[in-house]
């Protein structure tokens, strides 16, 4: 039998707001997105790290990986309680008891429309299938929480009595889902206020969708109407538009709003990315708090302002969510953040060059173009008359690649080393691992720069489809850059891309700008 570990603190209604992650569940339940077991139990680990209160690992029922990955997660002996997912069937139950999780989370939906074209049942039928789940998990001795599917659109007063029926029969927890993301803020206060006078003294949940963009306000809404736990993925991943963001959620409630929510804001940004990384579902640019460019900024009067007091454009410091904030030359730069930017690049300039250089940038942004740091050296070059140290230290040379059925994708590399050139040849997975293996063994010899994430587009369609590579690269001194290639051989675009950010790397440390003046590259873009 099991019963919730020793060791866990009781739940208790004093004021701090219990965050229950559900990325390795709901979110994993993003289309195209699978995790293995080993990939839950890194992310499972991360988010015990970050603090979470409550981890739901996934639905052990529905598949023999997913009951592994939840059992293993189950067995790590993490802070944070571990969850899973079961339909009012006493056999999802027993799926979920063995894998040894501390809370059952049993769910049927209530709403009309699920019970009438869906489930086929009765609401006397589902109210006696989630009484049953319910009562039976909690004989195990588990934590319970149940949830009123699609709550937001079911009859308030049918929602009132499954509610107190579940509270009845054990359990701990009540969630009110917004499944399809259609309530307002004002409708889930109220729905909190109805369960709370349903079931008195249990712990209240709400677990909202995003279907219409409001799923962080819907969770702030619920918790500010006094319930005391939301439902929310890393980065907001989940069905369909997705679910509540946690790290939004999390950080509204605690410095809008002055909440006890208990995680380390500072793990938000690469908790984000091993998110991204092992769904293959990465944050857009203008996502708030861990989209690249949200501690980005281009425009002049921004960036002379954040360079005086980073406070006048910038509403938390980029530190705080374990980033760095970056400047960006293009269209809309001005001066002083020119500057900046080229003094981080140990390239001092007079007035006139100045002027001179950002002229060219603007030329540049009129034309359409995103202007790289790799650009405004060369502007700068070409305004000082003179290579900036460090530049273009390696190019390559030459490639070849062997690749086929029964034989180890090989690559042969040449690559100019500064000024003398140097061959050598890697296997790899696959043809690209080998290539970018290769360029990093030669370059090891001036510094050790490795590969940390890598991503491959398709940006048109068929056989012959432009893909773009986005490689980000870091130093043995932390130095980190990206850089990005675009062509129709995938193997060239990644080599393109990798010597691009190891001479970004190079310049770096050859002007030793490690990124502690104000002006720091984030390594978030190139
Ligand atoms: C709102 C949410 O996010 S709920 C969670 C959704 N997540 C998932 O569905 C991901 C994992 N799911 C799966 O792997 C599969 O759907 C399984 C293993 C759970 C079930 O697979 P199958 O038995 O082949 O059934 P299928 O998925 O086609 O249909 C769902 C069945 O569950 C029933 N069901 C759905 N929800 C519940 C519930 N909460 N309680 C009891 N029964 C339920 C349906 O009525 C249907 O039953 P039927 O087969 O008797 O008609
Ligand atoms: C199981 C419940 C909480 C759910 O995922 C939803 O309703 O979206």
């Amino acid at each position: 039998m099991n019963s919730v570990r020793s060791g866990l603190d009781p739940l208790s209604s004093d004021g701090k707001v219990y965050i229950f992650d559900t990325t390795l569940r709901d979110g994993e339940q993003t289309p195209g997105v699978a995790l293995t077991p080993d990939e839950k139990v890194e992310i499972a680990r991360q988010l015990d790290k970050l603090g979470v209160d409550v981890i739901e690992a996934g639905f052990p029922a529905s598949s023999e990986g997913e009951f592994e990955g939840v059992r293993r997660v189950s067995s790590l002996g993490l802070r944070s309680r571990v969850a899973a997912l079961a339909r009012s069937v006493r056999g999802d139950v027993d799926r979920a008891l063995a894998a040894g999780v501390d809370r059952i989370h049993v769910f049927i939906a209530t709403s009309d429309v699920h019970l009438q074209y869906k489930l086929k049942m009765s609401r006397e039928d589902a109210l006696a299938s989630a009484v049953d789940a319910v009562s039976y998990a909690k004989s195990h001795g588990v934590e319970v929480e149940f949830s009123a599917e699609d709550a937001t659109r079911t009859d308030p007063e049918f929602l009132r009595t499954v509610f107190s029926e579940v509270a009845a029969a054990g359990a701990d927890v009540l969630d009110i889902p917004d499944t399809v993301g259609v309530a307002t803020p004002e409708r889930i206060a109220d729905l909190v206020r109805l369960t709370r006078e349903a079931a008195p003294g249990k712990i209240i949940s709400v677990h909202c969708h995003d279907d219409f963009g409001l799923a962080v306000a819907n969770s702030v809404s619920g918790i500010l109407a006094g319930a005391q736990q939301f439902h929310a993925t890393i980065n907001g991943i989940g069905e369909r538009a997705g679910n509540a963001s946690l790290e939004e959620a999390a950080l509204v409630l605690k410095f809008l709003y002055g909440k006890n929510v208990g995680i380390k804001p500072e793990l938000i940004y690469e908790t984000s990315r091993l998110v991204a990384r092992l769904t293959g579902i990465y944050p857009p640019p203008n996502k708030a708090l861990v989209g690249d460019n949200a501690f980005g900024h281009e425009s002049g009067i921004h960036v002379h302002g954040v360079l005086e007091m980073p406070s006048t454009y910038e509403p938390i410091s980029p530190e705080v969510v374990g980033r760095k904030r970056f400047f960006v030359a293009g269209k809309h730069a001005g001066s002083h953040g020119i500057e900046a930017m080229l003094r981080e690049y140990g390239i001092d300039v007079n007035e006139e060059q100045l002027r001179q250089i950002v002229r060219e940038v603007k030329r540049l942004g009129d034309m359409g173009k995103t202007v790289t740091d790799a650009d405004l050296l060369a502007i700068a070059r070409s305004v000082l008359g003179r290579l900036p140290a460090g530049e273009a230290a390696v190019s390559l040379t030459g490639l070849v690649v062997v690749t086929g059925m029964g034989v180890s994708p090989t690559a042969s590399v040449r690559i100019r080393l500064r000024d003398r050139d140097v061959d050598t040849s890697s296997v790899g997975v696959g043809p690209v691992d080998a290539a970018l293996r290769a360029i990093q063994s030669v370059v090891r010899e001036i510094a050790d720069v490795r590969l940390v994430e890598y991503r491959l587009e398709a940006i048109t369609g068929g056989s012959d489809a432009l893909g773009e590579v986005v490689v980000k690269v870091e130093d043995d001194l932390g130095n980190m850059a990206s850089a990005r290639s675009v062509g129709t051989d995938i193997v060239m675009a990644s080599v393109d891309a990798m010597v691009d950010g190891i001479n970004k790397i190079l310049q770096k440390r050859s002007t030793g700008a490690t990124g502690n003046v104000r002006v720091q590259d984030s390594g978030n873009r190139g």
